[in-house]
């Protein structure tokens, strides 16, 4: 019988404690050539080829020159709005702006996806640097914008919504600002609520999503009708990897309807799985609210004879909450995540948990995979081997925490991280980009394509330092074979 775990169907990321089983890089900073890439300059392939010498290939919007350079391009309402008028920033009177050195970001500034480079490698992909521009394309009294949020709960979404609305008022003079109730279906199936600084004063002090959020429901027609109906011509949209994917389907939308609309996307997910952006916000705070379930189990097991403690984490198909609980704690012996199959002493397969549990194949609403709970299945499977195997009694405590790590508020530093977000998002969409998902890359906040974020899950790399660090700090097996790396 083959009993060894298959990752992907693994609901969450168990850590154990304590376990029953037993080149160097040349680093250089990229130099930036001097590239102009004001968006009139390359919106339409043909005239940048011409005016531009150096660009020498322009796929849809990526450009790519002579030095390997390649900005992944977001769309600009310009692009199917040729006419629309734009305005001086209103931040160019802020008080508080007043005293910056350089207020507006420059529309050649870049952030580079990979800063780990070779003298003669390619310099690579890029992204346009959030901030706030010299020009935007909304006039403040004209402004009707709406924030949703959708999908699972993540430390922060609320710190999110707060610093849009402050964001929207205090920089821009914005005061129209709807909350969308209930996700996606909220657009046409909920009234909708007036969002001001002072109702969303406190909101950053609560877990959850002041909004309420929800899976399923995502239909674009009705979701855009709904947009055009409302006179909403900002869209910022608060969710994980499916509702990014539902937001390129309302800018498609909009888009094809020749709507001044900006459609901005602000990453949501507990799991940090999604591609490109450093960390997803909340994160930092799971991975510290984790630190309470594993010392609990820590010091439950050693407090007794033959103590063994099992925390179940959250992550899906990415094991980065687990990795990062473990690293900062160092009181787990054993960390198992999706990405890394384990074998118990005869092998345990996923097929083999599954023919021990029902609804495999079920789905959510929105249609992702219901997984199995390995951590209830993995209890008693090590239950079994130390009474049936090894005769001996044990000390079991299970503790699941994974709805408590992402029901809390978010901490100091993932606030920060929020206001960030949300005031990129608000300047992205002020200065006429749209289509477009906010965050940081290297440390540098920047604007990415939608379908950058969506393609492909972020998961943890095993060949990557990072995994070896923890399997050197738990002392666990690796499961793997140097084969199995390649
Ligand atoms: N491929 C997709 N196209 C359009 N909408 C989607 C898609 N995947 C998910 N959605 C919508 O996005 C919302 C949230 O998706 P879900 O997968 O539950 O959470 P998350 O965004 O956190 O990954 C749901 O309303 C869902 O209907
Ligand atoms: O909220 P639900 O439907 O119980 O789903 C739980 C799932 O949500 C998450 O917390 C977050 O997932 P999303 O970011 O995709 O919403 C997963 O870690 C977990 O598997
Ligand atoms: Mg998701």
């Amino acid at each position: 019988m083959d009993l060894s775990i298959h990752s992907p169907l693994l609901r969450s990321s168990p850590s154990l404690s304590p376990c029953p089983f037993n080149s160097k890089n040349t680093t250089l900073n990229p130099v930036f050539h001097s590239l102009n890439f004001d968006s009139r300059n390359f919106q339409r392939k043909l005239l940048v080829s011409r005016q531009n010498q150096r660009i020498r290939a322009q796929v849809s919007d990526q450009i790519v020159n002579d030095h390997g350079f390649v900005l992944e391009d977001v769309p600009h309402l310009t692009n199917f709005l040729p006419d629309l008028p734009s305005y001086p920033n209103p931040l160019q009177k802020s008080q508080a702006y007043a005293i910056v050195k350089k207020t507006f970001v420059s529309s050649e500034d870049a952030v580079a996806q990979n800063i780990v480079i070779q003298k003669d490698t390619p310099r690579g992909v890029h992204f346009r640097r959030a901030g706030p521009r010299e020009k935007v394309y909304f006039k403040s009294d004209e402004v009707r914008a709406c924030i949703v949020t959708c999908g699972g709960l993540c430390p922060g979404i609320n710190t999110v919504i707060r610093e849009i609305v402050c964001g929207l008022n205090y920089m821009y003079g914005v005061d129209n600002i709807l909350g969308i109730e209930g996700g996606y279906r909220g657009f046409y199936s909920r009234n909708t609520t007036t969002l001001t600084p002072k109702v969303v004063n406190d909101i950053h002090k609560r877990g959850g999503t002041f909004l309420c959020t929800s899976r399923g429901g995502h239909d674009t027609n009705k979701i855009v009708d709904n947009i055009q109906d409302r006179g909403i011509n900002q869209v910022y949209i608060i969710g994980g990897d499916g509702t990014q994917r539902g937001a390129a389907l309302i800018y498609k939308e909009v888009e094809k309807r020749g709507l001044p609309i900006a459609v901005a996307g602000i990453p949501k997910t507990i799991d940090n799985d999604i591609a490109v952006i450093d960390k997803s916000f909340g994160f930092d705070t799971a991975v510290e609210e984790a630190q309470r379930a594993i010392n609990a189990a820590h010091v439950e097991a050693e407090s007794v004879e033959n103590g063994v403690g099992i925390v179940k984490l959250m992550g899906r198909y990415s094991g980065f909450i687990a990795m990062f609980a473990t690293l900062a704690s160092r009181d787990v012996d054993c960390c198992l995540i999706p990405e890394s199959p384990f074998y118990l002493e005869e092998g345990a397969g996923q097929e083999y948990v599954a023919q021990n549990m029902p609804g495999v194949d079920e789905k959510d609403a929105s249609g992702n995979r219901l997984l199995l709970d390995i951590g209830l299945w993995l209890t008693q499977k090590i239950k079994d081997h130390f009474s049936e195997v090894r005769k001996m009694t044990i000390n079991m405590k299970y503790i699941d925490p994974t709805y408590m790590i992402r029901a809390i508020p978010s901490n100091a530093s993932d606030n920060i991280y929020c206001t960030l977000l949300a005031q990129s998002a608000v300047h992205g969409a002020m200065a006429g980009y749209t289509g477009f998902t906010v965050g940081p890359v290297n440390s540098k906040h920047a604007y990415i394509p939608i379908a950058h974020v969506t393609e492909a899950t972020k998961k943890v790399k095993l060949t990557d330092r990072m995994w070896a660090r923890l399997l050197a700090s738990t002392n666990q097996p690796s499961f793997l074979n140097r084969s199995d790396n390649s």
